[in-house]
């Protein structure tokens, strides 16, 4: 786990960072650039090292420069938590052999970052144990596939509409699949926070598709319900929810069917 300003990057849920700033896509100075705070600076050379070291909560090693090792050497020395990229067409041991020169230097403070290859940042983050993000700027349909792999978090430089959509997949994606072990009060209601909205996502859209199954009946709504079906579903769902058993299932998708019952005979009568 690293530790970058605020976020926890590596356990507890995937995190979002959406302010990463290039000062050698920018080109300017650095000092009026980067604003205090700023969570991932990547710097154009040694020159701008003092400011990022004053400002920013992490550095990143860009995927263009990372065999140019005195730079690498430098950054690592900082201090600061690093983000090392792939770079690209490198395989893995390139990729993991630049993170040895950052604790080399005595910063074991890295995380990876990826932005094509899941498979790669997969296997990266096995490998090294370490953190691993995917940059998925530029590429936002990568989301909930790259939070499905396995990242750690999203690096998203790109519209308020691109940070809501990486921020729905580390919610929903993340319930679902990411492992969670929360040890506080908080963190286990955020945990819960997202299990809900999951849940959430997941009753509208069963109560879209039970709304279709009315108008495809012969008989729909409460006049055709089907106490057999009810059964069978909730017999099925038992597989997967063992601890919560038939009987506590039950009375939940009762409720939840007569839900999308309810609301597809409002719908008729709208
Ligand atoms: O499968 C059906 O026949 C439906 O109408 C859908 C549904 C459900 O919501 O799953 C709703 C009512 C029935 O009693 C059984 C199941």
């Amino acid at each position: 786990m690293v530790t970058l300003g605020a976020q926890r990057v590596g356990d507890g849920p995937a995190v979002v960072i959406g302010d990463r700033v290039s000062l050698r896509a920018q080109r300017g100075d650095a000092r009026a650039i980067l604003r205090e705070g700023v969570a991932l600076a990547e710097p154009a050379g040694m020159d701008d090292l003092p400011v990022i070291a004053a400002r920013a909560r992490g550095v990143v090693i860009g995927a263009a420069w990372t065999r140019d090792i005195p730079l690498v050497r430098a950054v690592a020395a900082l201090g600061l938590p690093v983000v090392v990229e792939r770079r690209h067409g490198a395989a893995l041991a390139e990729w993991l052999g630049v993170v040895d020169y950052c604790v080399a230097e005595g910063n074991d403070q890295v995380i990876l970052c990826e932005r094509s290859d899941l498979g790669l940042l997969r296997a990266a983050r096995a490998a090294s144990g370490r953190p691993a993000l995917a940059d998925v700027s530029g590429n936002i349909g990568l989301c909930t596939a790259a939070v499905a792999a396995g990242a750690d978090g999203l690096i998203v430089v790109g519209t308020p509409a691109d940070r809501r959509a990486a921020e729905e997949a580390v919610t929903l994606v993340g319930a679902l699949l990411r492992p969670e072990a929360p040890a506080t009060l908080p963190e286990c209601r955020r945990a819960i926070d997202r299990v809900d909205a999951t849940l959430a996502t997941l009753l509208e859209r069963r109560a879209e598709l039970a709304g279709i199954v009315q108008r495809l009946k012969p008989v729909g709504g409460f006049a055709g319900r089907d106490h057999a079906r009810e059964r069978e579903l909730v017999a099925t769902m038992a597989q997967r929810a063992p601890e919560l058993g038939e009987e506590r299932l039950a009375p939940i998708m009762n409720a939840v069917i007569e839900a999308g019952l309810h609301l597809a005979e409002e719908r008729t009568t709208r």
